[in-house]
């Protein structure tokens, strides 16, 4: 047994450097569009372009969740579950997640229904996000839970998403900007709520080593969804086929 693991098993705190270096190395805060939005350097046709495939996540957010319900054969762990379904949908009109998306929205200038008839949304950004879904609906539960804890690193990266459209966006009204202030709050409740089920429910070493996978697979989903928009929205396409038109 070495000291870094208490039976056959990484420790709390082995375990959790693992789940953090994964987040260090992979997460989506360092991919080039971020860097860009947050630099004030995106269009508004670039802010546009993101805010509609991103609602394409935020919709299946809530389902995720309920896949994991669905699989979970524990009350008490339903119990600290169920709120994030809510918390997305809301109870009714406007409320929730979901609702303050659809604000951001349409303080970028896209209507409704561009958002929910999914006309922006692009294959790699839906292939990244199906996967998601599928991913909760075949994995253990507690792998699945292991998977959200991207969480762990998104508030960082709402706060400074939130300073970068105040200054560089200003033609983003600031009601818009609400889902970003509630998920600096939101996303640490659920990645604690998180991070405490995974420790508790991924008890064994295989366990604890597809945890750590779970989170990087997830990790790569998120930047694939952002490399999906960059080729969409950096006019590489557009060039590349004016060239290709031009070549014969
Ligand atoms: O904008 C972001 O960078 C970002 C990242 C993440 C994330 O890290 O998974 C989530 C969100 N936003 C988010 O808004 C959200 O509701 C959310 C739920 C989850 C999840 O996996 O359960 N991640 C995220």
């Amino acid at each position: 047994m070495t000291q870094t693991q208490c039976g056959e098993r990484w420790n709390r705190e082995t375990f959790l450097a693992q789940l953090r270096a994964v987040g260090h190395y992979k997460y989506h805060n360092k991919h080039p569009f971020h860097t860009y939005m947050n630099e004030g350097r995106l269009t508004p046709e670039q802010v546009r372009g993101w805010v509609a495939n991103r609602f394409y996540y935020q919709q299946n957010i809530p389902i995720k969740d309920a896949a994991i319900l669905s699989n979970c054969p524990i009350r008490e762990v339903r119990r600290i579950w169920l709120h994030r379904i809510t918390d997305h949908d809301g109870l009714q009109n406007d409320d929730g997640g979901i609702g303050a998306w659809l604000k951001l929205a349409t303080a970028t200038g896209l209507t409704r229904a561009e958002l929910q008839d999914e006309r922006h949304v692009l294959p790699g950004v839906r292939f990244a996000v199906d996967a998601y879904v599928q991913f909760t609906r075949t994995k253990p539960w507690p792998i699945a839970i292991a998977s959200s804890l991207t969480e762990l690193f998104a508030p960082d990266l709402m706060s400074t998403r939130l300073a970068a459209f105040k200054k560089y966006y200003p033609w983003v009204a600031d009601e818009g900007l609400d889902y970003f202030r509630s998920r600096i709050t939101q996303a640490s409740i659920d990645s604690d709520q998180g991070l405490e089920l995974t420790m508790a429910y991924c008890d064994t070493l295989p366990l604890q080593e597809e945890a750590v996978k779970a989170l990087s697979f997830k990790c790569d989903l998120l930047w694939s969804m952002l490399d999906a928009m960059m080729l969409e929205y950096s006019g590489y396409k557009k060039k590349w086929s004016e060239e290709a038109v031009a070549a014969g």
